[in-house]
């Protein structure tokens, strides 16, 4: 069996790999290379850098399993892996705690500004009245996409004493969880208008691409914020910009944008931005966690075993 890998991943998951077949590992292994490694390849493991085409797959023709190492599945033509036959794994659940306890350091970073204060302090100020802030208790989160991490969102959330709005419309599997973390589920319009904290946690479809934009922004209060840890499209960042810089909402916390990583952006002559560089489902916990999972589910496809990780 051969296996190739494109992107990081974890010695753990590796390890997995290394006893079902050899493995090809190169964590730059892009374009034509990958290409011409995958003429005789068994298996393909990504992350969310590589953009796995039709055309790949098409030239591909020994390919049982693409193994995706996250959860976003935007960068995979899933509909040409489905007509090819090959299933396609990945690492559900795997990085969701990560995610809502960045969402946590964003809303926390928000309300008390400790870096600013720190910066403050050690450039010889001492205004306390400055830094009296804001509790997270009592506040509203409003959650677009209850899904794995929006629920692990709303847990942490039910337990700071926040109010919890929810918005999305394939609710079903998660119903029991948003209403055990106390999850009002709503519109979008009440979402966004009565939130002070909207985190966005939807995968990035036609549905969803610039599902915040000018309209939807509009909506939000001004003393509210935005944080968007799933993917760059499903906010319009020039919609974005302006709204910040006008005021019409009070800061935004990115960790992922429409270009990774970004040539140059007006949001970095912002102030209320945060701007990570897509890490928020980055720990070590988590790609221990992703790596292991997503290269077990790998290889029971390579061994003709059911995965209950396969992309329905
Ligand atoms: N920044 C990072 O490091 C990470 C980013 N992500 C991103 O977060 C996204 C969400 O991840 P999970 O919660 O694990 O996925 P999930 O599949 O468990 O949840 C997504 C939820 O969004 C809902 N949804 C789909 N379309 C919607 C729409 N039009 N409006 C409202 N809700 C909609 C689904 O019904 C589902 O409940 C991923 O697709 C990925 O793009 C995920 C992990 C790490
Ligand atoms: O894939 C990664 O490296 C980042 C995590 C992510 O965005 C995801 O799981 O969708």
């Amino acid at each position: 069996m051969k296996i190739v890998v494109s992107e990081f991943i974890w010695e753990e998951g590796l390890q997995i790999l290394s006893e079902q077949g050899d493995v090809v590992y190169n964590a730059d292994l892009w374009k034509e290379d990958l290409v011409r490694e995958l003429v005789d390849a068994d298996a393909l493991v990504v992350r969310n850098q590589t953009r796995v085409t039709r055309e790949m797959i098409r030239r591909a023709s020994r390919l049982k399993v693409i193994g995706r190492l996250g959860v976003g599945l935007d960068n995979i033509d899933l509909a040409a892996a489905r007509e090819a036959g090959i299933p396609v794994v990945y690492a559900r659940n795997a990085n969701a705690i990560s995610v809502a306890e960045y969402v946590f350091a964003a809303m926390l970073t928000f309300a008390r500004r400790l870096e600013e204060a720190t910066a403050h302090v050690k450039g010889g100020g001492w205004n306390r009245r400055l830094y009296t802030r804001m509790e997270l208790y009592g506040k509203t989160l409003g959650l677009i996409g209850t899904g794995e991490i929006g629920t692990r969102l709303a847990h942490r959330a039910q337990a700071f004493g926040m109010k919890i709005l929810g918005y999305d419309p394939f609710i079903p599997p998660y119903e029991v969880a948003c209403t055990e973390f106390g999850v009002q589920l709503t519109d979008l319009e009440t979402v966004l208008s009565r939130a002070d904290f909207v985190s966005l946690h939807v995968p990035l479809n036609s549905a969803t691409r610039n599902l915040i934009n000018r309209e939807t922004l509009a909506l939000m209060k001004p003393s509210a914020y935005l944080i968007n840890t799933s993917r760059g499209g499903v906010v319009n960042e020039d919609d974005l910009y302006h709204a910040l810089k006008e005021g019409r909402i009070s800061g935004a916390a990115l960790d992922v944008l429409v270009q990774e990583p970004p040539q140059d952006s007006p949001l970095f002559k912002l102030d209320n931005v945060i701007l990570t560089p897509h890490i928020a489902g980055l720990t070590e916990e988590a790609q221990v966690k992703t790596s292991v999972l997503v290269a077990q589910e790998v290889v029971k496809i390579l061994r003709g075993e059911p995965s209950s990780c396969v992309v329905k």
